[in-house]
């Protein structure tokens, strides 16, 4: 007889892991189970806008990737529509000049590579397409409703040894012994990982190469938002929303209406000064699991859950609207400078790590061509810049404005990844961060949990940590 579902589930955290982990927890269990969704900030984490002069603008996650397909699956279903980004020309700055520049005639761009490059971008280009075709594997493994008991055992499945290979060792290795030249990895690739992740090619390969996959063509957003995605996952997933801070997860004996002892978890939470608690069969954390981001405690668990360190990096988004001092990059005037983004090299000794021309989150939002030269750029930076940095930067500006963020893991392979199992019914999103921080690894991740937590409610051994699966749904329509 199949076993009754459980009656409440908790889900810490409402950015895009914990929404949708709501909206696929409510597939899988059904309408009856009551999930409640605890979120002490705003409904979209990470996902979330900043307001220059009225317009709205994306101050942390932004961009998607044509092959995220749980967030294209997520806009086609939830009524919202997809902007295709607009890119502009790129340039690299090594800190005296610009090493490497973007030109508008394809033919020319590609001239230029290989004059610098040899054929390195185009082999390049094949390493990313082998990874993501491996990856793409997880869409169908999950389409039948497979899951995984821990990170590395996803990975495997996806990639098998490379995988694994890549999660522990630097990118900078990974590249090296691939064969990719110094001059290459300094001046291209080293400068994506500033952009993306803020840091240098010692992150591991595997976010490396999400994050190289990060500058194909066909990249989009969410019209009106990302952060629009999860509210709407909120919506669909008819869970309740609880704006409170969970701040300790304790394992409680409860006798049910069975008349039968029941292993339960307490959560306890504040909202402003009130502290209240809740019990729940099954509970999901989506965030973080670290003091300076979540700040949750777990009492009296048998045997104890350990403590979580994982040091995320601190990054800075800045939004400016004004005229660029395009002299800091080159010694052509601002008239004459048609890059609109720029990175930077690791010795470059400036204090962004990049800087790039956005477009509003609304399209109808977006101004007219400018014509004297003003725009709004975003910038990265390890720090808040100072007036100073800002009045170097630009020529002049009208308005500025900024967001600090704990935003991704610290990467340093060899990556030992977080637990997905923490306790008997207790689970771990966020863990899948340490092997790439992302929208659509944090809705994999929810997939998978939702998953897991329902095989294991109802003791299906046979969907968990199966080998080979590649092999084996190959014949499988
Ligand atoms: C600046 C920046 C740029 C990025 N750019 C991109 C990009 O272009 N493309 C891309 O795919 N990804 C990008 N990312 C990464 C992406 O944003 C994240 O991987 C993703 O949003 C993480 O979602 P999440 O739900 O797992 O975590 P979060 O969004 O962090 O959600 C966790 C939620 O839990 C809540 N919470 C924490 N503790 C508690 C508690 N004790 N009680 C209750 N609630 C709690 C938090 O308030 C938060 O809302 C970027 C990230 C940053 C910071
Ligand atoms: C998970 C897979 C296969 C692909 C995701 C690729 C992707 C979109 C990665 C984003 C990485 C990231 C953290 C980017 C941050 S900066 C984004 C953008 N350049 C900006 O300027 O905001």
């Amino acid at each position: 007889e199949p076993r009754a579902p459980p009656d409440k589930i908790a889900v810490i955290g409402a950015g895009i892991g914990g929404t949708s982990a709501a909206y696929y927890l409510r597939q899988k269990f059904g309408k009856d189970v009551k999930i409640d969704l605890f979120e002490k900030g705003e409904v979209g984490g990470r996902l979330a806008t900043l307001t220059v002069l009225g317009r709205e603008y994306e101050a942390g996650g932004s961009v998607i990737h044509p092959l995220n397909l749980h967030m294209k699956r997520f806009v086609k279903d939830l009524g919202l529509s997809a902007v295709q980004m607009s890119g502009g020309l790129i340039g690299v700055y090594n800190g005296e000049s610009l090493v490497f520049e973007e030109s508008q005639w394809f033919i020319i761009n590609m001239i230029k590579l290989i004059w610098q490059y040899g054929l390195q971008s185009l082999r390049m280009h094949m390493w990313v397409e082998d990874v993501l075709d491996k990856f793409m594997r997880i869409y169908r493994y999950q389409s039948h409703d497979y899951a995984f008991s821990s990170v590395e055992k996803l990975l495997h499945s996806l990639g098998g040894d490379d995988f694994l290979r890549m999660l522990n060792q630097t990118l900078l290795e990974t590249l090296q012994k691939a064969g990719f030249s110094e001059k290459f990895l300094h001046e291209v690739v080293a400068p994506i990982m500033r952009v993306n992740y803020g840091q240098s090619t010692n992150i591991n390969g595997f976010v490396g190469a999400v994050s190289m996959s990060a500058v194909d063509s066909g990249l989009w957003a969410v019209e009106g938002g990302n952060k629009l995605v999860c509210s709407r996952l909120l919506q669909a997933s008819k869970s309740n929303l609880i704006s409170g801070s969970v701040i300790y997860i304790e394992e409680k004996t409860r006798t049910k209406n069975t008349g039968n002892p029941t292993k339960m978890y307490e959560v306890v939470y504040q909202i402003g000064r009130e502290t209240r608690s809740d019990l729940y069969d099954i509970v999901l954390v989506a965030t973080p699991l670290n003091r300076k981001m979540s700040n949750i405690t777990f009492l009296n668990f048998e045997p104890p859950i350990e403590e979580f360190h994982q040091y995320y990096q601190h990054i800075v988004t800045t939004l400016i609207k004004g005229q660029l001092n395009s002299t800091i990059f080159s010694s052509r005037t601002l008239e004459k400078f048609d890059l609109s983004a720029v990175l930077t090299t690791d010795d470059s000794d400036l204090f962004i790590n990049s800087i790039g021309i956005v477009s509003p989150v609304r399209q109808k939002d977006s101004p007219p061509p400018s014509t004297d030269g003003t725009h709004v750029w975003k910038i990265f930076s390890q720090e808040t810049l100072t007036k100073r940095q800002i009045s170097e930067l630009f020529l002049s500006y009208d308005y500025a404005v900024k967001q600090s963020w704990l935003a991704y893991p610290h990467y340093k392979p060899p990556e030992k990844c977080p637990s997905i199992i923490l306790h008997d019914r207790l689970y771990y999103l966020s863990g899948i961060e340490c092997a790439a921080s992302a929208m659509e690894m944090s809705a994999i991740a929810a997939h998978n949990a939702a998953l897991l937590a329902y095989h294991r409610w109802n003791g299906h051994k046979d969907m968990i940590d199966q080998e080979d699966l590649y092999e084996k749904l190959k014949t499988e329509l």
